[in-house]
């Protein structure tokens, strides 16, 4: 590729309320570029996970490089598609401090959202360049004006900025092009600068190694040439470097402002961090700021089905948390499950998917606990603090049918089905966001779960007080529900130190898988046990009790989904 000046290139991303058409938006984008063809299997191009594909979310930030032609000039635009939930708030902050510009896009018909103000904010404290953009103006109830209001109303940013689209059937999408050319500025990258690089994002290839994405702030870099990383000061030879459109695109040379990829064979998974700078071995440069580290909300165990697969499960945990370094790792193990992780996720969403990734990706099994979140124990004997529930702290109506509202809540309220209850209390309608408010003092109490008189330490919960009998009780009978009868009775018990405050029983039962396999035939036979062997491996021994894998997270939800 050609030199391309910085004032021709645009790098922005585009932010919203999860579901509000970013990715619809982006297939758009790439198909009026000649990025990708327009053919009906061109769909969320940039989701390219298995995960994102089969949950309908992006859950990680994608980067494509597009040709764009205004007024006789070729522009390079670098788009990053985020994510919307809240759990990948993290993703959109990296993708922001590569870019100089949002598009912000808002339902035409649900309006400004929780994560549409939590986005908006994080492009405004960047000062990047929002262009607002009101999608699906096709729907029957699309309500423009409404949304135009809106925004003029909680953002302050002028109704004439608005630019009304359909991404779905590609209604004035050129405009939102031509706004990108016209309203954000150029990245500030002069090519006379020493080569000083940004790494945003990277992802482990298993026969190439660390695959980082870079945006170039200074200079240029070429294929063959000796970098090293201010993190660790250690020197690499680039191997490949090129574009993303979306898919790797190999070029000789980047230059200041544009936004691509690099390989330089690096194999561990430490030597490319997320914010590190990239900078030529005989050029040291002063490192860019990076990042802050993402803050764990919610914690679990993580353990392989085996023993034998902690090796494969280690690395697969490692090159993962490459892709996404929100997650924090430590090590730990347990009596009943043996050594493992304990690791920090963002949100529950946010532990499944990477559960859900570690399977797809990685072929890896791995048994997970019931997620807690953190607390800070005083150890003193008779300090009673008082029981703090939500506490409301503002209120704003966004317009007659909105109001936003602000809560004080113990985060253990939230983290595992808040979401889910608001959005089926609500009919959908109301929508959330959180932010870390630190410590506050509360009355709580540490509750064991026992199955025939062991506790399940990785079923030990922190619950409010007042809460336990209820939740006691409620989670034996979730745990009756998991656990499949055995050739013994077991006793579900609920406990606070030697107090039991809930039971249950599990009936003995014995199953017979060769009941119905009346005479010999023994390949018949064979199947059918092969099948009851697989489907015990998918058990962990407690004791004497087995327990389904997916009881450790089942038995902490309230309601299933
Ligand atoms: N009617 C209509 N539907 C649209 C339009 N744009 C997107 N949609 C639909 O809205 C749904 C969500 O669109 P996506 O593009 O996946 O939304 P997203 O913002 O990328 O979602 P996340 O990445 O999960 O946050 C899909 O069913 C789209 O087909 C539009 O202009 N009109």
């Amino acid at each position: 590729m050609s030199k391309f000046p910085a004032e021709r290139i645009r790098n922005f991303c585009i932010i919203a309320h999860i579901d509000h058409g970013k990715s619809t938006l982006a297939d758009r984008l790439l198909e009026m570029t000649g990025a990708i063809a327009k053919t009906e299997k061109n769909k969320q191009v940039l989701d390219k996970l298995q995960v994102e594909r089969e949950r309908g979310i992006t859950v990680k930030a994608q980067t494509a490089s597009l040709f764009y032609s205004h007024e006789g000039e070729q522009y390079l635009l670098n788009l990053i598609d985020t994510p919307g939930h809240v759990d990948f708030s993290y993703e959109v902050s990296r993708s922001i401090s590569a870019c100089q510009g949002v598009l912000l896009i808002v339902d035409a018909n649900q309006g400004i959202q929780a994560q549409t103000v939590a986005n908006f904010y994080l492009a405004f404290e960047a000062q990047l360049t929002i262009i607002p953009v009101i999608n699906k103006i096709d729907l029957k109830n699309a309500d423009p004006e409404r949304v135009e209001s809106q925004i003029e109303k909680v953002f302050d940013i002028p109704r004439e900025e608005c630019i009304r689209i359909s991404a779905k059937q590609g209604t004035n999408v050129e405009m939102v092009l031509q706004a990108v050319v016209n309203r954000i500025p150029p990245p500030v990258a002069s090519i006379d600068d020493p080569f000083k690089a940004l790494v945003f994002d990277s992802n482990f290839d298993h026969y190439r190694g660390v695959v980082a994405n870079i945006a170039v702030f200074g200079g240029q870099v070429r294929k063959g040439d000796k970098i090293m990383s201010a993190h660790l000061a250690k020197t690499y030879e680039v191997n490949e470097l090129g574009l993303l459109r979306p898919d790797e695109h190999p070029t000789q040379k980047l230059f200041a402002g544009q936004v691509g990829y690099i390989i330089a064979g690096m194999k561990d998974v430490k030597e490319a961090q997320i914010g590190d700078t990239l900078y030529l071995q005989e050029q040291p440069v002063k490192a860019l700021p990076g990042f802050k580290p993402a803050k764990a909300m919610v914690f679990a165990g993580m353990y392989p089905m085996d023993q034998s697969e902690y090796p494969g499960l280690r690395s697969a945990i490692e090159r993962l948390t490459l892709n996404d370094s929100s997650v924090t790792v430590q090590r730990d193990s347990s009596l009943a499950l043996g050594a493992g992780w304990r690791l920090g996720f963002l949100g529950l969403l946010h532990m499944e998917v990477f559960n859900q990734r570690l399977e797809q990706e990685y072929n890896a099994s791995v048994i997970v606990t019931a997620p807690t979140v953190p607390y800070k124990a005083v150890l003193s004997s008779a300090k009673l603090i008082k029981n703090r529930r939500a506490i409301q702290k503002n209120m704003v109506y966004i317009d007659d049918q909105r109001v936003m509202m602000k809560y004080l809540f113990p985060l253990n309220e939230v983290v595992v089905d808040f979401y889910d209850l608001l959005k089926s209390l609500s009919s959908g309608y109301a929508s959330f966001d959180y932010e870390n408010a630190g410590y506050q003092a509360a009355d709580l109490i540490k509750m064991d779960i026992l199955l025939n008189g062991r506790p399940v330490e990785e079923l030990t919960t922190i619950v409010h007080r007042e809460r336990a009998y209820p939740s006691g009780k409620a989670m034996c009978e979730r745990l009756k529900d998991s656990i499949p009868r055995q050739m013994f009775e077991i006793a579900v018990q609920a406990a606070i130190g030697s107090k039991i405050i809930a039971r249950e029983t599990i009936k003995a039962f014995r199953k017979n898988v060769l009941a119905k396999c009346y005479g010999g035939d023994i390949t018949r036979k064979m199947k059918l046990l092969k099948r009851q062997a697989e489907g015990k491996k998918k058990m962990r021994r407690i004791g004497n009790v087995e327990v389904p894998k997916d009881a450790f997270i089942n038995v902490l939800k309230r309601k299933e989904k």
